[in-house]
This record gives C-alpha cells, structure tokens and sequence, in this order.
C-alpha cells in the first residue's frame, strides 16, 4: 500500500465504512482525485458502494470538462458517477463562492438521500485548514472560526460529512498522484492574485514561512485543534442556554426569553444566538459583528425598537420577549 493511502486508511480505517455507501466529493482537482483514488484504492470488499459526485457550478468555461473528467476517472476505477449540474444564476447575499459552496453541499445532501449514503468526504487537506485558520484571524472570526474546518460534521439525520484528508498536506497529494502517473484538473482561478484567499496561498504564508517563522503551519493546525476543544464545551453551553431561553418556536418565528439571554455571559449568549441562526439556516455571514452588537443591545435595553437583520430577518422585543422573524 501506498504510504499516501496508508495515511488515510490510518484517518478513516476501511473496515469502518466496508458495509456502507459513500459518496466521494470530485472537483476534478489534485486533492479531491488523490482521495477518490486513495478510498478506490483501500476499500475493503463489502456491500457498500462507492460513488464519485462531482457538481457543475456553470462558473467556468472548463466546467463541462471537469465534469467529462471526473466522469471518465470514475469508469476507469470501475465506481459509479453522479453528476449535479448548477442551471440557474448563482447569486446570495454572501458573494458567488459561498452561492455555489451552498449549491454543492445541497446537490450532495439530496444525492446522499437519494442513494441511502451514510457518508459523504470531501477532501479538504491540512493546507485548506491552515489556509482557512490564518485566513480567518485576519479577517475577523470567533472561536468556532478559529477552529477551521471540522474533521465530521452531521449533514442530515443519518449522514456524516467526513473529511479524511485534513491532517495530510497538499505536497503528499501531490508526491503520490506524481507516483501514480495520475492526471488532474488544475483550477486556473487558484492562481489569480485577485483573490485574497490565493493571495495568503501563493504569497502571505510562503513569506511567513521562508522569512520569519517556519513553524507557521504547526502553529496554525495546533491553535485550529485547542480552539475545536474549547468550542465543543462552549457549544453544549450554548445548547443548554438555548434551550432554556427557547420560549416558542414555529414555521413563522422563533421566540426567546430575553431575560435570560440577557444575564447569561455575554460570550454563550452569543452562541447561543448563532447556534439558532445554524438550526434554521439564516444567513450567518453577512451578520457582521455591528449586527451581533446589535441584536445584544435589542436583548438587554429597555426600550429598543424592532430592527431588520441580514436576511429579512426582523427582531422584535416586548416586555422580556425577542422574537425573531424571518420575513421572506
Ligand atoms: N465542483 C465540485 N464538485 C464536487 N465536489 C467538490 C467540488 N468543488 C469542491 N468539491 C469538494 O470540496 C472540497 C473543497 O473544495 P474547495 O476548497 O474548492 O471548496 P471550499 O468551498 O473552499 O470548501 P467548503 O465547500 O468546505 O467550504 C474538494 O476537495 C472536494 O472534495
């Protein structure tokens, strides 16, 4: 076995996931190939099935041959491919990549439903976490920021959302797919300076790194794993509160004890409020901090009037009620 796919049988151990369907999220780049063909490469015979997923997002004049490719990747592997194609005009209040970001795990939870899948992986690396971690300090995030992207997440009752790549870097990506002679799709968008992201990538952290502190990605990966400590505590704080403060909840609003809210530690309010924007999918980033203060003062003044949030939602409070709204 390749010392590659050993790695990520040492992350998601084969027999763990022999008896179940999988689907592999395929963007046709470097990273997401090296883990279909890793996954193809260590699965244990079983009835569980494989399957590679790719979505078109329609944002690229290559997007129909990332698609052919991807396709053509799954035949040679002998696993099954699922195609998802974005046919409307990708817009939202969080810019284009996070419209199409949404698209894509919403194409991925359908398919997962639909083909009765227990896991979907995609194949974010360490590279994406340290990318992601500094990219957040600079520009402003929370605790749940501060621990990057989460190793498993819950996509739908039954459904886990697994990434077995996160502790592995992109240059072991590349050393093996250079072993296997594997081709791949290069996203010629990764190289543009225009994008601050790829500005971090290609820029900030190789001067980091050569200049002035060559622990920069330890450092970064080890702040991503204490901060992912400290925010499980505090989101089951966050729940306990919540569900104390939950007063009403229907289709129309949500109603809270501002009160109570109110004399929790401003910290777990806070979490608790952002855990109820998670539970009902309001939009999360366009809730600047100036948004968040505000709600504050709405929970805990005496006589604030009712306000419009990002995404229609409208926040009221009367007597020791809040109640949320969201208007569309
Ligand atoms: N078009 C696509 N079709 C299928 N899977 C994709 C596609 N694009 C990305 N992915 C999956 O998502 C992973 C992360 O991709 P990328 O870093 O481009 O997305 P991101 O938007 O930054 O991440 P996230 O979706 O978690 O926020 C890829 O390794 C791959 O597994």
């Amino acid at each position: 076995m390749h010392p590659f796919e050993k790695a990520v049988a040492a992350n998601w151990p084969p027999h763990s996931w022999s008896d179940c369907t999988v689907m592999v999220a395929v963007s046709g780049g470097a990273d997401s190939v090296a883990l279909l063909r890793s996954l193809a490469a260590i699965r244990e015979s079983g009835p569980g099935r494989l399957i590679a997923v790719h979505v078109d997002h329609n944002l690229r004049k290559e997007s129909d041959t990332d698609a052919q490719f991807v396709a053509q990747l799954a035949q040679q592997l002998g696993i099954e491919g699922i195609l998802g194609r974005v046919d409307f005009e990708l817009s939202g209040p969080d810019g284009i990549e996070a419209a199409a970001r949404s698209a894509r795990y919403g194409f991925l939870r359908t398919f997962a439903m639909d083909h009765g899948a227990r896991y979907v992986v995609t194949a974010h690396t360490a590279d994406d976490q340290i990318e992601t971690v500094l990219h957040r300090i600079l520009r402003g995030t929370s605790l749940a920021g501060l621990s990057g992207i989460p190793r498993a997440r819950e996509l739908e009752l039954g459904i886990s959302l697994l990434r077995p790549m996160l502790s592995i870097r992109r240059s072991e990506v590349e050393a093996y797919l250079a072993d296997l002679g594997q081709t791949f799709r290069h996203d010629e968008t990764n190289d543009e300076s225009r994008f601050f992201r790829n500005r971090l990538r290609n820029d900030l952290l190789p001067l980091l790194r050569d200049a002035y502190l060559p622990q920069v990605d330890q450092s970064l990966l080890r702040l991503a794993i204490g901060a992912a400590e400290c925010r499980e505590y505090v989101e089951t704080q966050a729940s306990q509160l919540l569900d104390v403060c939950l007063m009403r909840e229907t289709d129309e609003s949500v109603t809270l004890d501002a009160k109570k809210l109110g004399t929790a530690p401003p910290f777990l309010a806070k979490e608790a409020c952002v855990l109820l924007w998670k539970q009902h999918a309001w939009p999360r980033q366009s809730m600047s901090r100036e948004k968040w203060e505000a709600l504050w003062t709405l929970i805990t003044g005496d006589s604030p009037a009712p306000f419009e949030l990002p995404g229609g939602i409208r926040a009221e409070k009367k007597g020791e009620q809040l109640t949320l709204t969201p208007l569309e």
